[in-house]
């Protein structure tokens, strides 16, 4: 159970989660806590520390000391802990996932699979870094005009010192270990401050690499309320990385943030096109599952189907037969469509939802909602005058917008402030990878939905979406550093064959 067990030592006296600080488990000062709502019941289920500025500055601190040793631990002895903390962190999904439950409403499956994803993402990580930042380059200069053979160039891949990671509240466990697997076996420290919703997952998660047998202050995790530690965090000058995944606000860390890399995974609003000639059983189960998976919490989830018109009914009449079967409930029952994480998220999908009623679109279900349960709704004949037609609703609400050429379903997807997915249904690859190479987002899925997984390929968002690219391959290198070590020589050298 979440809280017991080995994870008895991370809740205080109070039944108030503690904060992570120098290998140890910590009250705040503060005396203060935050408190974590089921949005099922939409009561305080967890309470965690309000950590202050002061406790901040201190795992700063020691994340730049523990950085230091940690950097010089060999690159195996680093791998070696990382399989450690997948292997515990299996172990223990079950309480993991539980949080899960309590915390974001995620179907009782999906949250184990969360945690064993998890682990597999460490382990891979362990053996990419393993090998890749074992590997460095040789450069000689008589390739660059005016030069000699006298220069020899060495690179490597150094750590870039603190990287701080802050993970949106759907996949709080996923989301944090995709940043730290990296981070770590890279070289660098890690500071982690998780969404408010998924904190104590998270903070589970984090003891499991607690338990493995991490140095000391290598890894802290600090909660708190955004406007008390959010910018302190982010503006810090301890930080020399920020990785973030999230909304709108990682553009305004973006602006803020000084002269470090920054890795920002954000929303987006994937268009889903669908061409004559397409698998409509096909496309109709993918628009389904993308669309509706976690009730739409997804930032891959499909957010717009663009539907030839010739095809529209029937494909619409294959959703709606689909959407009629998917079970509306709780999360401990493993239902497909769970209440959406907060009470305020509801409301902004209701405002969207309400404002298609009243510019038209068409309603193949009836409008429900009860608390933060909203039924899953597919509005058809959307409109671009409509706010549902841009905006990311994360919630199970899908619009259908009906086109009569491909140029304007590029078009549509194209004016979009967001560039992360997209996905294209038909059955010629010739068009597929034309409409593809048309589309200004990081990623373009032929014949499936999109998807971040798995978790080794590159995965990025154009525009507001995002900078930088993730996927592990990429997160090791982004968190790294090249540096060059030049030797020069008194005279040319040519080695002869
Ligand atoms: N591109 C991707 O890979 C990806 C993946 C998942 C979710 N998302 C996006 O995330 C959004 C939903 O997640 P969310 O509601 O948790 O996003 P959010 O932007 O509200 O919060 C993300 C994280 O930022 C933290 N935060 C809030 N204010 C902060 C501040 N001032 N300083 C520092 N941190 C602060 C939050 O506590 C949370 O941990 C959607 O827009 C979705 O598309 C994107």
């Amino acid at each position: 159970m979440a809280g017991s067990g080995v994870f008895a030592e991370i809740v205080d006296r109070d039944g108030v989660f503690k904060y992570y600080s120098d290998g140890m488990w910590k009250t705040s000062s503060s005396g203060k806590s935050v408190p974590i709502i089921n949005p099922t019941t939409r009561k305080t289920y967890f309470k965690v520390q309000a950590c202050t500025q002061e406790e901040v500055n201190k795992v700063m601190d020691t994340a730049k000391i523990a950085q230091k040793s940690w950097a010089r631990t060999p690159l195996w002895k680093r791998a070696e802990l990382l399989h450690k903390a997948a292997a515990v962190l299996k172990e223990h999904k079950a309480p993991i996932a539980e949080c899960l439950v309590k915390e974001i409403a995620k179907p009782a499956k999906d949250a184990v699979t969360e945690v064993v994803r998890s682990g597999d993402l460490v382990s891979y990580c362990a053996e990419e870094g393993v090998r890749i930042l074992g590997e460095g380059k040789f450069l000689v200069s008589d390739s660059f005009p005016g030069n000699e053979r006298t220069k020899y160039c060495l690179t490597s891949k150094i750590p870039l010192g603190v990287v701080l990671a802050i993970p949106p509240f759907n996949y709080p466990v996923n989301l944090a270990v995709s940043k730290i697997a990296p981070a770590l076996i890279a070289g660098n420290s890690l500071v982690l401050k998780p969404p408010t919703q998924g904190a104590v997952a998270a903070l589970h998660m984090v003891h499991c690499f607690h338990l493995a047998g991490f140095p000391k202050g290598l890894i802290s995790c600090v909660t708190g309320k955004g406007s008390e530690i959010g910018d302190f965090l982010t503006m810090h000058p301890g930080v020399n990385c920020i990785s973030f995944t999230g909304g709108d606000t990682g553009i305004a860390i973006s602006k803020k943030a000084g002269m470090i890399p920054l890795q920002m995974e954000l929303g987006g609003k994937d268009a889903c096109i669908i061409l004559e000639d397409a698998d409509l059983d096909l496309a109709a189960v993918n628009i389904v599952k993308g669309g509706f998976s976690y009730s739409g919490q997804r930032c891959t989830a499909v957010k717009v189907v663009l539907v030839m018109e010739s095809v529209a009914d029937a494909l619409v009449e294959k959703v709606k037969a689909k959407v009629a079967k998917l079970t509306v409930g709780s999360p401990e029952d493993d239902c497909d469509i769970t209440p959406v994480v907060t009470e305020s998220s509801a409301n902004f999908i209701e405002g969207l939802v309400m404002d298609a009623k009243q510019k038209g679109a068409t309603f193949c279900q009836e409008y429900k909602r009860e608390g933060n349960l909203i039924w899953p709704l597919l509005l058809d004949h959307v409109r671009p005058d409509m706010r549902i037609a841009w905006e990311e609703p994360f919630g199970p609400v899908l619009p259908v917008i009906r086109i009569s050429s491909v140029e304007e379903g590029i078009h549509h997807c194209n004016a979009s402030n967001f560039g992360l997915q997209g996905c294209i249904f038909t059955r010629d690859i010739n068009k597929a990878i034309l409409i593809s190479d048309a589309m200004e987002t990081g990623t373009v899925q032929i014949n499936s939905a999109p998807a971040r997984g798995p978790d080794h390929f590159p995965f990025q968002g154009l525009k507001d979406s995002g900078i930088g690219s993730q996927g592990i391959t990429n997160s090791i290198n982004m968190m790294t550093k090249i540096k060059s070590t030049v030797i020069n020589l008194p005279t040319p050298s040519y080695t002869m064959g």
